[in-house]
């Protein structure tokens, strides 16, 4: 008889999983390496930004009490961008100023350059100018601290580095972060069956599709994959290459060899070596194997691909998440039809998005990888359940 080293609902198996995340882990990151990452240190401000008083605009910098329309002014000063703060205009005169440039100490008030006579674009720097119109007092200037003030939170931390969070660390002048290193990942696809795309294939045979799911699954969520396929059923052959799968990975994922069997090489290799092997009350997906191996968790996902695909979301990606830093978020989703089904195991159905609703794909047994192409996740049946009225709402696992 099959020997089971547990039966477990699905919400156990995930509890199983949780228990096996490492402590958190900082590291010194630069900007340019730190996309996707968790920022570990919440980064501040070390000044503020803008640095001074800074023109929105390009034209004159005066005071206020010197505008009269129509009236001229004697130009006195030239203030390009990235010109240091300083005195003037003296009472009654105006500073060419460009957008960014500091206001110089006096000034109160920008005239935009359309405002003027003078014309737009490269033009010397005129001995005076006319103004045609009176902007109000204090207009076109930004105040210093006005983005982000000396001190304050830029991105806090927990957040994931996302283009605008990496922008306001380099705009703040921070070169490296402390962040959460990504999970290394290795996913190993194994079968005699199997070949890969573009080798022809024999009666029997079949192009390994599993380890490029999950390596784009994983790579989709920001980490750096290494990918295996082991086209045996050798488990003397799969012992000797553990050490090598082992090393340099912070997870090792199989897929295939995890069933009932007489050839399931996952599980005559690892079995005795402290990975369990047991049922989960889920369709599909239901044989796993689960444990650590010198240190390193090694997640045993079925064979056939959609319960691989199943398995990676509801599993592997929490995992991922807690390793990295991130929350995991629990998503819920409203049903866009009726959906009928057996009671006792947590189903896991296929689904698009339709109008933000899931609607149930129509092929959906364990072997069409196929059909996976184009669905937005999965919709979660609790086991209880039997049918689930359209509008209620479900869990949800989106595809990345
Ligand atoms: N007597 C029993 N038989 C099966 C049970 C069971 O409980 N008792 N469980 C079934 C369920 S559920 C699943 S799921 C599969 C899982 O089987 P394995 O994990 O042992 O996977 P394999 O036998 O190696 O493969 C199953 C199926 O998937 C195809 N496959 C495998 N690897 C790949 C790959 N990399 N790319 C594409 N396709 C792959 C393989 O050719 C098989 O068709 O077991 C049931 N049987
Ligand atoms: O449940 Mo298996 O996981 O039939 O495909």
């Amino acid at each position: 008889m099959e020997h089971l080293a547990w039966q477990r609902t699905v919400e156990q198996h995930r509890e199983a999983v949780l228990c096996m995340v490492p402590p958190p882990a900082v590291v010194r990151r630069a900007l340019d390496e730190a996309l996707g990452l968790v920022l570990a240190v919440g980064a501040t401000a070390p000044a503020d930004l803008p640095g001074t008083r800074a023109s929105a605009m390009d034209g004159f910098a005066v005071r206020h009490a010197d505008l009269v329309q129509g009236g001229t002014l004697p130009v006195t000063l030239d203030v390009p961008a990235g010109a240091r703060p300083g005195e003037g205009p003296g009472p009654g005169s105006a500073a060419r100023i460009m957008t960014g440039a500091p206001v110089p100490t006096g000034a109160d008030t920008v005239v935009a350059v359309e405002y003027t006579d003078i014309p737009r674009g490269p033009v010397p720097l005129p001995h005076q100018v006319r103004i045609h119109r009176v902007p109000p007092l204090g207009d076109a200037i930004r105040a210093a601290g006005s983005d982000v003030a000396a001190g304050s939170v830029v991105v806090a931390a927990g957040s994931v580095l996302d283009a605008t969070a990496i922008s306001a660390l380099a705009a703040t002048g921070h070169a490296e972060v402390s962040v959460r290193p990504a999970p290394r990942v290795r996913v190993v696809s194994t079968g005699a069956e199997l070949r890969s795309p573009g080798q022809p294939l024999a009666a029997g045979q079949l192009h390994d599709s599993n380890s490029f799911l999950m390596a784009a699954l994983a790579r989709s969520l920001g980490h750096q994959v290494d990918r295996v396929s082991l086209q045996h059923d050798d488990a003397e052959a799969l012992t000797a290459e553990l050490p090598r799968l082992l090393h340099g990975t912070d997870i090792l994922v199989f897929s295939g060899g995890a069933s009932a069997g007489a050839f399931e090489v996952v599980r005559q290799a690892l079995g005795g070596r402290g990975i369990g092997f047991g049922h989960v009350a889920m369709q599909p997906g239901k044989p796993q194997g689960l444990g650590v191996l010198d240190g390193v968790p090694v997640f045993c996902l079925p064979g056939n691909p959609v319960a691989c695909a199943v398995s990676f979301l509801a599993f592997v990606r929490p995992w991922l998440d807690a390793a990295a830093g991130r929350g995991g978020q629990q998503h819920r989703v409203q049903l866009g039809q009726e959906l009928g089904g057996k009671p006792g195991r947590t189903r896991f159905v296929g689904a698009v998005l339709r109008e933000g609703r899931g609607v149930p794909a129509a092929a959906r047994q364990s072997h069409q990888v196929t059909r996976l192409a184009g669905l937005d996740g999965f919709l979660v049946v609790p086991a209880e359940r039997e049918s689930v009225a359209a509008g209620e709402e479900l869990g949800w696992l989106p595809l990345p």
